[in-house]
């Protein structure tokens, strides 16, 4: 089977609304990387939010607010999503979107490096049922580190682009974010804490529960 025509069929079910669409419309003309997540996850996170009952999302990568909005479209009707962003105008730009989407009231975006904000939403005892860790490669072991220090019982962990485009499974190429990710990969799935597995349409997805006992 052909993995592209896979994902066009995928990506035709998706059902991408107007505003969705409007956002990589707009991230393509701000000359953004043009890395939101893949319409058929964006569901699917939309779907695992609403399975799960999310009340505390947060998310670590905002760019545009493409998987923002599809988290807090999932969200319990008191749920907060939190998100981390390293670029102000990213920040901006995403929680401009969250607005328009609705969402503007129950979103707060964290600005700088992720992984200074995770250590001060971390010593402020804060808590979260939902993780989305989409950022830099080379921090995904210390987000999922950070995760699993505020995950309350049962909470939800993802993570995209987890192959790479093909670099993980290319034992040749050992980069350091190579190498993390494959770590993280093996942490997900082997972790006595979580059960967890990979998808591995588009780029890889990661999906994991953290066991309540
Ligand atoms: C793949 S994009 C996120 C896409 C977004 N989750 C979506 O699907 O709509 C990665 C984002 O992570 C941000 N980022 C990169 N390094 C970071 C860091 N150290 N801390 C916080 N954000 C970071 C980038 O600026 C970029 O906006």
């Amino acid at each position: 089977m052909n993995a592209a025509a896979a994902e066009a069929y995928m990506e035709s079910l998706a059902n991408e609304d107007e505003l969705l669409l409007k956002i990589k419309r707009v991230i393509h003309e701000a000359r953004m990387p043009d890395v939101s997540v893949a319409a058929g996850y964006g569901k699917m996170l939309t779907l695992l939010a609403t399975l799960s009952g999310a009340r505390r999302i947060l998310e670590i990568g905002a760019l545009g607010g493409y998987s923002g909005i599809c988290m807090a479209r999932g969200m319990a009707e008191d749920g907060t999503l939190t998100s981390l962003e390293l670029k102000p105008e990213y920040a901006e730009m995403a929680a401009g979107h969250l607005a328009e989407a609705g969402f503007g009231e129950r979103t707060r975006y964290l600005v700088g490096p992720a992984l200074d904000s995770l250590e001060r939403l971390h010593a402020d005892g804060e808590r979260f049922d939902f993780f989305f860790i989409d950022a830099d490669k080379l921090n995904y072991v210390n987000y999922l580190d950070m995760a699993l220090k505020m995950a309350e019982p049962g909470a939800v962990i993802v993570a995209d682009n987890l192959l790479l485009r093909g670099r993980t499974l290319n034992l040749e190429r050992n980069g350091p974010a190579i190498l993390t990710v494959r770590e993280f990969n093996r942490r997900m799935a082997e972790d006595p804490r979580l059960i967890g597995t990979l998808l591995p349409a588009y780029d890889g997805f990661s999906v994991a529960m953290v066991k309540k006992a």
